[in-house]
Order: structure tokens, then C-alpha cells, then sequence
């Protein structure tokens, strides 16, 4: 049995302040204040946000197959520096997590490692190809319980295949998880396509590529009774799309990414592949649009995208480099300087956006995303939003170093994470206590 933990006067939420108490994992008391047992860890969180540990639906942690990028160690132990205590990650490996055998692997490398529960996102097509439907049933039924498919990296773009993908998941209560992009909009894009895209002469990037699939996903949903999920959305078109289904009762959900509520296209101006990311960064307008939405709750829960890639996929000109961009560390730094230090969320939003909604669409909510409250597992988050730092890609747990946010102060970071009441992740101010 580990020693019990205090948390001590934790600002729950951003809003009431105080006490925790953990025992065996569990969340055992909550009150004003708490006398430590005999033999605790005592925390004192003065002006640290507990925040029940954040869920990112939307990770690429590389392995198998690219582990020269990233690692599902290397990357739960970013995920665990950003404050994430589960991962969703994306089935764009090699080989592609399109069997059972594959993503029982990935589920119980995650679970071997600790630092955050990984859970698999199966691929809704045999090698992500888009011709045949994947063994769905069999990782559904997998001890790692596939709940969510997605053929991220490449959209369903065959809507035969997309409806009938839509069917199956109903059977378990799936969801289709759409990386919508009209692959013939889109070939050969690089950038955004709009004003700035002219000027530098890099190939265009319409918005329509995107919005056409979402409006499409949103009919086909509607059409069979099931679920899907879109990814990264960026434009203000798709929001509107979004919203418009919402309000007609089809069941859609949506995620917005650090970087897509943060940048513009205007980086593409550097020239630096840093900022190459698929979909690509839009318009202020864009930007605002994805603010609002997240804000007003169009737009479900805000995902990394996390998409590691070695030094040589980036150290090279524009057109050569590959799209993606790190953030499992930075994640929360950027939302709070993008949407809570400007007013547009709260820290109880965030909770929603970034852990509380994500366990919900993913069929995880039995485990993560549970309030901070008596006996509830101790998956817990806090954040110091006073603790401003510079970011250096060299500095990340990932083995890649591909951040666009390298240089730039952020407001806040995650100082310890608990997963089941074991810290996966404590800032030097804590580890004396846990010595
Ligand atoms: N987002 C990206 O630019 N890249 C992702 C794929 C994806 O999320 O579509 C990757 O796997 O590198
Ligand atoms: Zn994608
Ligand atoms: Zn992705």
C-alpha cells in the first residue's frame, strides 16, 4: 500500500478551495481542511487549480514503427508533464493499429509503462487505405475495448465505406473519429489557402476541403443513427456546420486543437515547417470563430494532435517537411493563455473541454474525467497558472522536438499529475515531499 497523500488547500476547479485526502488511489475526503494520517505526503497547493487529469483524445505516440519520433514511453511521459492522465492514440503506426494483436499491444505497452492509461484508436480501414472496413468488432471486443475509430493522417473518404463504418460502431456504442479533408481539394496543399498562401506562392489549402467532409460525416450520421467525432476542425465554415447539426439532433462532436485556437497562417511567412501542420493554421477570423465555439460549447473538447517527428522530417524545406506539430506539453500553457487568461473560459471549462467530455466521447468516463470528489480515483491535475516558463523544444519528455512554440513564454503549466494516486509527473517544488 503507498502512503496516503494531502493535498492541501487545492483551488478545486479555479473556484472553492480545498483539501484532499488519497488513500490506495482513491479520493477519500474532501473538506475545508484535512489532519494528515500518520506516514502521508503532505502537498500544499496554495494557489495551484486541481483539475481531474486531463484526457487527450487525439495523440500520435509513434510506436510501433516510428520510434525514432516518438515512443508510447517517451510520450505518456510528456503526456504526464502536459497533466494528461490518459491518451487516445492514433492508430498511423507501422504496422497500423488495425487488429486486435495491435492494439492489445499498444494498450498494455501504455499500461506497463504507468504514466498514463493509452488507450487505442483503432483504424477504421485494413492499412488505413480506405477500401476495407478493419476487424472493428475484434478490437472493440480486445481487452483494450476499442471504443473509438479513426483513420487520422487520412480522411474516410469513400462515403460508402464511411457509412458503413457509422452502422458498425453503433453495435458497441461506438464512434467514427473523421479527419475531414477532401483528399482531391487538397493534393499537393501546403498552406491555408487565402492571401498569404499567394503571396509566398505555396499551394493552397481551401477551407471547402474540410467543410464538405463535416457536412457530409454530419448527414451520414444523421442518416444511419450513430456517432461521429471530427477532428482538428479549423475553419469558421466548419463551425457553423457543426453548430447547425447540433441544433438539428444529429449526434456530432468536435475538437479544436491548442495550435488551430492559438496561430494563424501568418507563421507560414517564416518559412519554418515547424508551422506546416495538417489541417493547416487559418485565418485570425478562423482563430475567433474556434474561440467562440469552444467557449459557447460547439466545440467539444480541445485535443492535442500531438504528432512528434525527428529532425530530419522538419530540418528541411517547406514542401519536403511533414505536417504536425508537439503538444502534449504545451497544451495547457497555450489554453490558458489563449482562452483563460483572456476570459473566454473558466478553469471549470477547461476541466470540461479537456477531461471531463473527452472520457465521455471515448467510453472512458467510468474511469477518467470524474469529479474531484470522495471516493472518485485520484486522477488529478494541478495547475500553477502563476508559473510562466519559455519553451524549448530541446527541454520535452518527447523524443522529438518539433514545437512551433519554441521561444515563447506561457503563462502556466501542470506542476504534478496523479494517476490512480501515483504521481507520474512532479515539479522540482513537490519532489522533496515525495522523497
Ligand atoms: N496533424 C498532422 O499534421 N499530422 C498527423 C496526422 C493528422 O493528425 O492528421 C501526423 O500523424 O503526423
Ligand atoms: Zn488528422
Ligand atoms: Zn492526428
Amino acid at each position: 500500500m503507498s502512503r496516503p497523500i494531502v493535498i492541501e488547500n487545492a483551488s478545486l476547479y479555479g473556484d472553492t478551495t480545498a483539501s484532499l485526502l488519497i488513500e490506495d488511489g482513491v479520493i477519500t475526503k474532501v473538506a475545508d481542511a484535512i489532519e494528515a494520517p500518520e506516514g502521508a505526503t503532505v502537498i500544499d497547493a496554495e494557489g495551484l487549480v486541481a483539475l481531474p487529469g486531463l484526457v487527450d483524445l487525439h495523440t500520435h505516440l509513434r510506436e510501433p514503427g516510428r520510434e525514432d519520433a516518438e515512443t508510447i514511453e517517451t510520450g505518456s511521459r510528456a503526456a504526464a508533464r502536459g497533466g494528461w492522465t490518459a491518451v487516445f492514440a492514433m492508430a498511423n503506426t507501422n504496422p497500423v493499429a488495425d487488429t486486435a494483436g495491435v492494439v492489445e499491444q499498444v494498450w498494455s505497452r501504455g499500461r506497463e509503462i504507468g504514466l498514463a492509461d493509452v488507450f487505442p484508436v483503432g483504424a477504421v480501414t485494413v492499412g488505413l487505405k480506405g477500401e476495407h472496413l478493419s476487424e472493428m468488432g475484434a478490437m472493440a471486443h480486445s481487452k483494450a475495448q476499442v471504443r473509438l475509430f479513426s483513420d487520422d493522417g487520412v480522411c474516410v473518404y469513400d462515403p460508402v465505406i464511411m457509412r458503413r463504418a457509422l452502422e458498425y460502431v453503433k453495435t458497441f456504442d461506438g464512434a467514427v473519429v473523421q479527419h475531414a479533408q477532401d483528399l482531391r481539394l487538397t493534393e499537393g496543399s501546403q498552406m491555408h489557402e487565402g492571401e498569404v498562401s499567394a503571396e509566398l506562392g505555396l499551394a493552397g489549402w481551401p477551407a471547402v476541403a474540410e467543410e464538405s467532409i463535416v457536412a457530409r460525416d454530419a448527414l451520414l450520421a444523421e442518416h444511419v443513427g450513430s456517432r461521429v467525432h471530427v477532428q482538428h476542425l479549423s475553419t469558421a465554415g466548419s463551425v457553423e456546420i457543426i453548430r447547425w447539426a447540433k441544433a438539428r439532433g444529429i449526434n456530432v462532436t468536435a475538437e479544436a486543437t491548442p495550435h488551430h485556437l492559438l496561430l494563424t497562417d501568418e507563421s507560414a511567412r517564416t518559412y519554418d515547417p515547424l508551422f506546416k501542420v495538417n489541417p493547416p493554421l487559418r485565418t485570425q477570423s478562423d482563430v475567433d470563430a474556434l474561440r467562440a465555439a469552444v467557449a459557447d460549447g460547439t466545440i467539444d473538447v480541445i485535443a492535442t494532435d500531438h504528432a512528434p517527428h525527428p529532425a530530419e522530417d522538419k530540418d528541411c524545406e517547406w514542401a519536403a517537411a511533414s505536417f504536425g506539430m508537439l503538444g502534449l506539453e504545451t497544451a495547457l500553457g497555450v489554453v490558458q493563455k489563449a482562452l483563460v487568461d483572456t476570459g473566454a473560459l473558466t478553469w471549470r471549462d477547461v476541466a470540461r473541454l479537456m477531461s471531463e467530455t473527452p472520457a465521455r466521447i471515448g467510453k472512458v468516463d467510468d474511469r477518467h474525467g470524474r469529479p474531484l470528489a470522495e471516493g472518485e480515483p485520484a486522477n488529478i491535475t494541478l495547475v500553477d497558472p502563476q508559473h510562466a516558463w519559455t519553451v524549448d523544444g530541446a527541454q520535452l519528455a518527447s523524443r522529438a522536438s518539433n514545437t512551433p512554440y519554441g521561444g515563447m513564454e506561457l503563462p502556466g503549466r501542470a506542476v504534478a499529475t496523479l494517476l490512480r494516486g501515483v504521481p507520474t509527473h512532479l515539479s522540482p517544488r513537490f519532489e522533496g515531499a515525495f522523497a
